[in-house]
């Protein structure tokens, strides 16, 4: 079936062993300059893959393996992908994590037709498709960045380290210098795609877990990629200005990186030149930090499980666009820690949230917007299709709608600026579009028939003529009919013979018969089963006038292709900051909406060192209960602020929660994580009131994680996690912790988790949530000032525990675990079993023999309902010993037995 599918292919490969033709020697000299990628060979309207490549692109995306000639006598694989459909591989072979390079015809067939019958066309790799550098609409989600990243180091193994990345189907980039410990978040904040490395780095054992965790994202690339001392020159020719003083200042390994990310787009989109903006420093200290593990833990961006749906993102997003939907999930990676900032995106929000009418308006403007700034990004790469410039005119049209808001009272700064760059949208651009597009718009531009009727005069020549012959074809078969008399003549059309007159074969001599005067009569051309073919020299004219017309129709529309891709190139800056307006707008009004919808406030966010929520909720949790029409989420407020009176200098308070397995504590923590982390993007909350003192960084720990992957056991992880925090934690850090200690023998957990909270206590002196079952630590309260003990309450009723949810002051009083163990469905003698044991264990008096009674229980002893029956004493055991049955008379035998019978009695 394939073969049949591929003429063009079969056309040109003709000969029986490809390893002789020109071809295979071509296809073997691009593999070789590509030999890390799989090679799309273009063939007709299919790339081929051969060799290993083929091998493993049928595995991977299960397409049938065949094979064509031989290569040095055996074999050669063959796959194939056709081209109308080889998005949809791509996207597969890329999440796989392959990289392809996409080798196209580069010459028409008949240039090399021209050279001779067994000449090649000429072929070229037109671009390497990477993770980190795809762009296209159907290999991307609308709503997500796809970065790719590039990190430097310069100064040796001490020196100082910079990452740039890029989003290259919007033409977002930025850099920010990093340090060898804050590589991790700083990654982690921007969850690139791929990220290029320095080969030199790559034994670095410090770095090792972090590329373990980054996987097939790395991509080590030669070290003179990250050459510092030529990086200013290289962005100076890449941005085509002399210097790079208008650009802000930067550090040498910030320019390192730069220029390594724009070389490596240079190896992979190889003559293409990205519409990038100009590199934008990310500031030390202007964003919260969130290390990777706190991510994980508060699943800000996806869940632990890895999918979009149920984390943070995903409850906050009501964005209608791709560009807002983008802006929010970059805005959630990079929360802000300048007040004036957030107040500033507080505003915006807020204005939607006050005008009601303008905001639904608003948003009824933007759904369905088309994606100008992909649609950009593809047109600067030479990637773009009329389709692309379709999307811009509409998005321009629209623009120009919203642009009229401006007029709006009472708009704040941001809204106001947002609705000025849509203002100053070129108008002529839009028309000049709107009037050259046609209203059904092909995806290639090669495909032709884009450009609107009457919009270019030319074209309407061409196009008029070529329909003129077509008619004049169908006219000639009605008269070619009538003058032989064959009422069963047809003329048709193929690509080898072009047109001929066909009539059934038995009709043949008829025709043959003409005669052939005056340019007349009938030329045979073929003879199939049922029928025979013929050629007239009227209509070799006619068709040469057909395809010429259609070739100048085409060469016309793709002229004025070029003229509008031109033309929207040239205002391509204008175009970017009208999109990053649309998203301002659009994300401002999402979050406005939600927080009407959900009942959200307004936090006040300042350069105190207060936390305090009143009536807080965890918004995913909540929307979770309200979707399953569960209960009701019960709110519960939290105050970490310090002492009133103990001013600044008092650091921020510790809150120590104890309480029952399944009683809210995680929900608890992670929804204070969640309120500063959205107080700080500029959205409103889910609270009835909130004061927070801007957070520069947030540790969560809640839920446990191992990493087996890189060797670390669950205890190992937490303990190099509670590193972290203790090291790094300063007085304006938030840490949530769950449960430290609880993956060691009692002892040791519960000395490290009183020893961590001393140290957050005093030396850190941090706002922090520790949730604990070692409710020996509640003593800490009467030694720590700022520490004050709180729990989760619940009911018991008829037997039964119930789970109330309310954060209270206090201490628990028992922990619920076997109740909770009974509703997860353990057997029950193990539920009776285990009663019995803490009804021992609470009987105990003092708290030392309690624990060590814990750690002494036999592992297997749970599993018997009965216990087991004393072992027999030491005395009885010596004497058994000593006998020796063999040598006993029976007298003596019946002795020993009372003998021992007495020593086990005795003991
Ligand atoms: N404030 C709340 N209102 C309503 N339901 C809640 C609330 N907090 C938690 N829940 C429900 O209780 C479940 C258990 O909560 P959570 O996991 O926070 O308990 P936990 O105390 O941390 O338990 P464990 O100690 O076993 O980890 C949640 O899945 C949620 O459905």
């Amino acid at each position: 079936m394939l073969e049949i599918l591929r003429p063009d292919r079969d056309l040109e490969a003709g000969a029986p062993e490809p390893a002789s033709t020109p071809m295979m020697a071509q296809f073997l000299a691009i593999k070789a300059a590509h030999a890390d990628c799989l090679l799309f060979y273009r063939m007709g309207d299919f790339y081929e893959l051969f060799f290993d490549d083929a091998v493993e692109a049928s595995r991977a995306l299960g397409i049938t393996l065949t094979k064509r000639g031989k290569h040095l006598g055996a074999d050669i694989p063959m796959a194939g992908v056709p081209v109308v459909s080889a998005d949809d591989y791509l996207q597969k072979l890329i999440a796989q994590g392959f990289r392809v390079a996409v080798c196209e015809q580069v010459e028409d067939p008949a240039e090399a037709r021209k050279r001779g019958s067994k000449s090649v066309v000429k072929r070229d790799v037109v671009r390497l498709v990477t993770p980190g550098t795809i762009t296209e609409e159907t290999l991307l989600e609308p709503g997500r960045p796809n970065h790719l990243m590039a990190m430097a180091r310069l100064g040796g193994a001490d020196g100082e380290w910079a990452l740039a990345w890029s989003d290259l189907s919007t033409g977002s980039f930025r850099v920010a210098a990093s340090t060898l410990e804050a590589l991790g978040a700083d990654i982690a904040a921007v969850e690139p795609s791929e990220i290029v490395v320095p080969d030199t780095l790559s034994r670095d054992e410090r770095l090792a877990p972090l590329f373990a965790r980054l996987g097939r994202r790395v991509r080590f690339e030669p070290a003179q990629l990250f050459d510092g001392a030529t990086a200013t020159e290289r962005l100076c020719r890449f941005y085509e200005v002399a210097t790079l003083e208008g650009f802000g200042a930067f550090g040498r390994p910030e320019l390192a990186a730069a220029a390594a990310l724009l070389a490596y787009l240079g190896r992979t989109q190889l003559k293409a030149r990205p519409a990038l903006a100009r590199p934008e420093r990310v500031e030390a200290g202007s964003f919260l930090r969130i290390d990777a593990a706190t991510r994980t833990s508060l699943e800000l961006i996806r869940t632990a499980s890895g999918k979009r749906s149920g984390s943070l993102l995903a409850a906050i997003d009501r964005t209608v666009t791709g560009a807002g939907a983008r802006l929010l999930a970059a805005r959630l990676a990079f929360p802000l820690t300048d007040p004036a900032d957030i107040a500033e995106r507080q505003g915006s929000v807020g204005f939607f949230v006050a005008e009601a009418g303008l905001r639904q308006a608003l948003r009824e403007t933007l759904r369905g917007l088309p994606d100008l700034e992909r649609a950009l990004a593809r047109l600067s790469l030479d990637r773009g299709g009329p389709r692309d410039l379709g999307a811009l005119a509409e998005a321009l049209r629209r623009a120009a709608d919203l642009a009229a808001l401006e007029a709006a009272p009472g708009l704040p700064r941001e809204l106001g600026q947002a609705l000025r760059d849509l203002a100053a949208l070129p108008t002529a651009l839009a028309e000049w579009l709107t009037a050259t597009l046609g209203d059904a718009l092909p995806v290639n531009r090669r495909d032709g028939g884009f450009i609107r009727a009457g919009a270019l005069p030319a074209l309407d020549d061409a196009l008029a003529l070529r329909d003129h012959s077509r008619r004049v074809v169908a006219e000639l078969q009605a008269r070619y009919a009538s003058e032989t008399g064959l009422r069963a003549l047809k003329i048709r059309h193929n690509n080898v013979l072009g047109y001929f007159v066909e009539v059934p074969e038995a009709q043949g001599p008829t025709l043959l018969a003409v005669p052939k005067e005056e340019g007349r009569g009938f030329t045979h051309r073929q003879t199939l089963a049922s029928a025979m073919r013929f050629s007239t020299l009227e209509l070799a004219d006619l068709e040469t006038r057909i395809r010429e017309a259609a070739t100048e129709a085409l060469r016309l529309e793709l002229e004025a292709f070029d003229a509008l891709r031109a033309a929207v190139l040239a205002q391509a800056p204008a175009l970017q900051r009208a999109s990053a307006a649309l998203g301002v707008l659009d994300v401002s009004a999402g979050l406005a909406d939600l927080a009407v919808a959900a009942d959200w406030c307004c936090p006040v966010v300042d350069a105190s060192l207060a936390f305090r929520v009143e009536c807080g909720r965890h918004p995913v949790v909540e929307a979770a209960l309200k979707a399953s029409a569960g209960p009701r989420f019960v709110a519960n407020d939290c105050d970490l602020s310090p002492p009133a009176g103990s001013g600044r200098k008092g650091g921020g308070a510790i809150w120590l929660i104890t309480g029952p397995n399944m009683g809210g504590k995680s929900t608890f923590l992670r929804q204070n994580a969640l309120i500063a982390v959205l107080a700080q993007i500029g959205a409103f909350v889910p609270a009835t009131s909130a004061h927070i003192g801007v957070v520069d960084r947030l540790f969560s720990r809640v839920g446990a994680s191992d990493d087996l992957a890189e060797g670390r056991s669950t205890f190992m992880v937490e303990m190099v996690e509670t590193a972290a925090i203790l090291n790094q934690a300063s007085e304006r850090t938030l840490v949530v912790l769950d449960e430290i200690g609880r993956g060691t023998a009692t002892y040791d957990g519960l000395s490290i988790a009183f020893a961590a909270v001393e140290h957050l206590h005093e030396v850190n002196r941090c706002r922090a949530i520790f949730a604990t079952h070692f409710h020996e630590m509640t003593a800490l309260a009467a030694r720590l000032k700022r520490l004050s003990n709180a729990t989760v309450r619940v009911k018991e009723w008829e037997g039964e525990v119930i789970f109330l949810h309310e954060v209270t002051a206090g201490v628990a009083d028992r922990s619920y675990g076997i109740q909770v163990a009974r509703l997860a469905g353990l057997p029950p003698a193990v539920v009776e079993r285990a009663r019995q044991v803490l009804t021992q264990l609470e009987k105990s008096e003092q708290g030392e023999r309690r624990t060590a009674f814990i750690d002494d229980l036999p592992l297997f002893a749970a599993l018997n309902a009965r216990p087991a029956a004393p072992a027999a004493p030491p005395a009885a055991l010596a004497e058994l010993a000593r006998i020796d049955p063999d040598a006993m008379s029976p007298r003596e035998a019946l002795e020993a037995l009372y003998r021992l019978k007495g020593l086990a009695g005795a003991g």
